[in-house]
């Protein structure tokens, strides 16, 4: 059993005697035979595992603190409920994922509605449910709230989304904490929010937020932005820290990975001493929650040579658009016959090549830099880390339906989610 070439794989997969990959105790080879391939699979143990490690961190730097699960990064009934039962509470962003976590058994008490631009529909569930918070993001949401509350003779109990002019070290596309950015108030536009949201019987403000931005591998940064907010936090009892901890997407990025307990501290002492021991702490991560639990098996369609080898899957950008949106990499290996890539006889027998998607894209890449072992039609290759906003992004392009998502754990696995069945391409047709 080699372990480094496991870095960033569920924390229970390991390789048998036979060099194949078992994830959650399953022979990778048999779960794509049994569930077909693409597949998302993930390993339960990992998931409830980090839910722990959340929890107990946060808990140790700051008791009675309180962590939610950003929805968006895995949106599914399974996922969710293996969070309600660790003791999460759950963000969501819309209307839709406000009904999935409800739909998962999650308290309204535990959930809080995000949004940049929501819908009066959707502002009026979250007091017909009675959420824990709504956010604010802008100051059309407070009136359009108040009036909203008030119509019901309720009172709603809100926080503001401060964009705390903090740059984070991360791609364009999911950076949000600098000050021109479509998410949140400015800090004196929040102060303004402040006096309007206070000047409002019918809301009643609970507490601040700041998202700086996703994939953030340095700590440095939420101490800028929790200084950025501090002027403000007289006027609340709690102070959202926003997630954003970045996952190791390959083995060179998982040295230098903060864990879960240095992430919670830096952000906790931050709060302490900039902020004081009066608030309640609050953080709300997503992809450091679920990415190293999910691995995605494709098989492979073809393999040929123009100028690179190419090697075609049966998936691609339709389940997992971040390579295309972020050029984000990613590790694959072929499930039973893993290149060490730090043994120099394993690299020179290895064909060096281009994992494709099968979507009418050039840019339907999946790993640009692959080493694989002599890589053929009929392999099953997986590519790690994919929990994260793959399945959450998946689409349908090319009319390829929607892979299934399949947990494993104790040697046993099951579908959670099935495979999209081709029907459903034309279900909602009118006629
Ligand atoms: C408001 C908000 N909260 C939480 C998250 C979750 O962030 P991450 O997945 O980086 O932990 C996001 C997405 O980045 C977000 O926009
Ligand atoms: N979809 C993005 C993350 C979005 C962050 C949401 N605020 C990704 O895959 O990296």
């Amino acid at each position: 059993m080699t372990r480094d070439l496991l870095a960033v794989y569920p924390r229970d997969s390991a390789r048998d005697e036979r060099g194949r990959l078992l994830l959650g105790g399953c022979d990778a080879l048999e779960l794509a035979a049994e569930h077909g391939t693409p597949a998302y699979v993930v390993a339960e143990d990992d998931l409830r595992g980090q839910a722990r490690a959340y929890r107990d961190a946060f808990e140790a730097a700051a008791p009675g603190s309180h962590v939610s699960f950003a929805s968006k990064a895995f949106p599914c009934t399974a996922v969710l409920r293996v969070f309600e039962q660790e003791g999460l509470g759950v963000d969501v962003a819309s209307g839709g994922e406000l009904a999935l976590a409800l739909h998962a058994g999650f308290a309204p008490e535990r959930i809080h509605l995000h949004g940049n631009a929501r819908s009066e529909v959707e502002l009026a569930a979250a007091v017909d449910h009675g959420l824990r918070q709504v956010v604010i993001d802008n100051f059309d949401d407070i009136e359009r709230l108040a009036r909203i509350a008030a119509e019901r003779d309720a009172v709603q109990a809100v926080s503001i989304r401060v964009t705390p002019d903090v740059r984070g070290d991360t791609h364009d596309g999911i950076s949000t904490g600098q000050a021109d950015s479509k998410f949140g108030l400015g800090v004196a536009d929040a102060r303004e929010a402040i006096a309007r949201i206070t000047a409002q019987p019918s809301l009643r403000l609970d507490g601040l937020h700041f998202h700086i931005g996703s994939q953030l591998l340095e700590l440095d940064v939420f101490r800028r932005a929790v200084a950025a907010i501090a002027p403000l936090a007289d006027a609340v009892e709690e102070v959202n820290l926003g997630g954003g901890l970045g996952v190791a997407y390959v083995a060179d990025q998982a040295r230098h990975l903060p864990t879960v307990e240095e992430y919670a501290q830096e952000k906790v002492r931050a709060v302490r001493e900039l902020i004081g021991d009066r608030v309640r702490i609050a953080d709300e991560p997503g992809r450091s929650l679920v990415g190293r639990a999910g691995v995605t098996l494709y098989g492979v369609q073809t393999v040929k040579r123009n100028v690179s080898t190419w090697v075609g899957v049966d998936g691609g950008m339709a389940d997992n658009l971040r390579p295309m949106l972020y050029g984000a990499r990613y590790e694959v290996q072929v499930v039973d016959r893993f290149v060490d890539p730090e043994d120099p006889a394993q690299v020179a027998a290895a064909t060096h090549c281009k994992v494709v998607g099968k979507h009418c894209e050039s840019s339907d890449v999946l790993v640009a830099d692959a080493l694989l072992d002599a890589p053929r039609a009929g392999d099953v290759l997986v590519v790690p880390v994919t929990g994260a906003y793959g399945y959450a992004m998946a689409n349908t392009y090319n009319g390829v339906p929607r892979s299934p998502v399949v947990f494993v754990g104790g040697g046993r696995s099951r579908v959670v989610v099935r495979r999209e069945r081709v029907e459903e391409l034309w279900a909602r047709d009118a006629e």
